[in-house]
């Protein structure tokens, strides 16, 4: 919908099915009724919202998102509120969540995890010349559209670097902070690099690299960087992960330099054109 400043109520869309509960709400696949146009409509509780005290990341996540135009972002087209629920208008990833998809293939390919980890790459390098950190990477926050195109979604923990606002770890995973969040020192766009790192480990072992029962070990593995590559994995992945997982941020590889990476170079041929 091109129509930026028009009032967006639910009865301009027509309903379809359920897509999946995210953290905070449904989204479900929606048509806007005048212009046949697809799209998701991300449905939140007003109430949740509130008690979740969550209206500021909330609000963070509509700013930025409204103002990310990249082909590996997902489009925020607008937003409405009702009596009972917020709603947001997304693009629609017509794939589904990059999650479900690792989980049932266990891991992925060299040509297929070369392919994910170079957009995810073009999507971050655009985000940091917009000085905005996702910081929250991870598998569950990346949604695939047709020919293996990655979606980056859900900016609710994205800042305008850098800043050291304490990251509440409200939920989820601490598999993907880097040592300098670990340490609670200051950090920057560095901290999507470091993550990149622990999504690509992810894609080709099945499992976040520092993974382990408790939090406190896990904590410790990252602060100390004790990686553990599988024999498995091919040398030239080994050596890109490791150029990401290096423990001085200023040290880690530059997302403009993965592009000319071997492991790289060696895949593209097999991408999806
Ligand atoms: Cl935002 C947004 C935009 N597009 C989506 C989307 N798209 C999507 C497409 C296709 C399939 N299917 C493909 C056939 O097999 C069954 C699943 C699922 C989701 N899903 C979610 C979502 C959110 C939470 C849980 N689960 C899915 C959020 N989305």
């Amino acid at each position: 919908p091109k129509n930026l400043h028009k009032k967006w109520k639910i009865s301009d869309f027509e309903l379809g099915r359920k897509l999946g509960k995210g953290k905070f709400g449904k989204v479900y696949c929606v048509r806007e009724i005048e212009t046949g146009f697809v799209c998701a409509l991300k449905v939140m509780d007003k109430r949740e919202l509130v008690n979740y005290k969550v209206e500021r990341q909330f609000v963070r996540e509509i700013e930025i998102q409204a103002n990310v135009r990249h082909v590996n972002c997902l489009r925020l087209y607008g937003w409405f509120y009702d009596h009972k629920n917020v709603y947001l208008i997304l693009e629609y990833a017509a794939e589904g969540e990059l999650y479900k998809l690792l989980k049932s293939k266990k891991r992925f390919d060299d040509v297929t995890a070369s392919y994910y980890t170079i957009q995810v790459a073009s999507a971050l390098s655009y985000l940091h010349k917009k000085h905005i950190v996702h910081r929250d990477l991870k598998p569950e926050n990346i949604l695939l559209h047709f020919n293996n195109q990655i979606k980056l979604s859900d900016f609710g923990w994205s800042v305008y670097a850098p800043s050291n606002t304490k990251r509440t770890t409200m939920c989820g995973t601490l598999d993907y902070l880097p040592p300098e969040m670990v340490e609670a020192k200051t950090h920057d766009e560095k901290v999507d690099v470091w993550a990149l790192g622990v999504l690509l480990y992810e894609f080709l072992v099945g499992r976040p690299p520092f993974e382990e029962q408790n939090s406190s070990t896990t904590y410790k593995r990252i602060a100390k960087v004790d990686l553990r590559i599988p024999s498995f994995v091919s040398p030239e992945a080994a050596d890109l992960i490791r150029k990401l997982l290096t423990y001085e941020p200023e040290k880690r590889i530059k997302l403009s330099d993965i592009g000319r990476h071997p492991w790289i170079l060696k895949n593209r041929l097999h991408w999806p054109s």
